[in-house]
């Protein structure tokens, strides 16, 4: 499904570049759940940003599927984006001003999907926060957040999810919580990819991928 060949990321030029991934080569298939671990500076988040269609690489080759993704312009990789992928965060990244429902509902809204209702419902509930439909993102405690963030992201109906350190701003107890929502979803059939640098979140994954210096090791 993903196929990264010798992919290298740089920022910068010269005397102030960074040579953030230095030949990345990486499958992973579809279904699969992996977890891409690493400590700070490691290249895991550039790495995220080029999987997602967030960045252009450097050089190499990204496939996914048919298509061949580092070909791509920046208008072409965020329809690219919209059609494969959805994104989970630390910080939840969710309107505030809006209801869980609402939140939930918004990729069905972006995309004039009929039958919304139903949908935004059958993800709150596969997450367990039906409960929770009409209050805001700020009355919610953080592994709620984090679920309503989930429950977005399956409305999107994406076959991916790239989560970045979804975890990150949780406690144990609430970690162990969100990751058992990532391995329902991951057996219903998502490809689940959870970027941290937390073994004991990676731990509960398919498969560790470790990253250091940009390079697999
Ligand atoms: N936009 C940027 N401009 C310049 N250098 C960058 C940029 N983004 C990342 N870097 C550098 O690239 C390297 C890899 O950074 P990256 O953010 O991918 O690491 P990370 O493993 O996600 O770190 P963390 O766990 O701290 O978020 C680091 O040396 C970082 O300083």
């Amino acid at each position: 499904m993903i196929e990264l060949v010798d992919v290298k990321k740089d920022y910068g030029k010269g005397d102030y570049c960074t040579h953030a991934l230095q030949g990345i080569t990486l499958k992973i298939e579809k279904g699969e759940y992996v977890a891409i671990v690493g400590t700070s500076g490691s290249g895991k988040s550039t790495l995220l940003h080029i999987m997602g269609g967030m960045d252009q690489l450097t050089s190499g080759v990204y496939r996914y599927n048919d298509e061949v993704v580092s070909d791509y312009s920046l208008a072409k990789l965020q329809d690219f984006r919209k059609r494969n992928i959805s994104f989970v965060f630390q910080n939840f990244a969710l309107m505030n001003k809006y209801t869980v429902y609402e939140n939930v509902e918004m990729p069905l809204l972006a995309r004039k999907e009929k039958g919304r209702k139903k949908i935004v419902m059958d993800c709150l509930e596969r997450v367990g926060i039906e409960n929770l439909k009409n209050k805001l993102p700020t009355q919610l405690s953080g592994g709620q957040q984090q679920r309503c963030a989930i429950a977005r992201a399956l409305a999107a109906d994406t076959p991916i999810i790239l989560a970045d350190e979804p975890t990150g701003a949780l406690d144990n107890k609430t970690s162990t919580e969100i990751m058992s929502c990532f391995s329902e979803i991951h057996k219903a059939g998502h490809t689940v990819i959870i970027i941290t640098h937390d073994m004991s979140v990676a731990s509960k994954c398919q498969r560790i991928v470790r990253i250091e210096d940009g390079k697999i090791i």
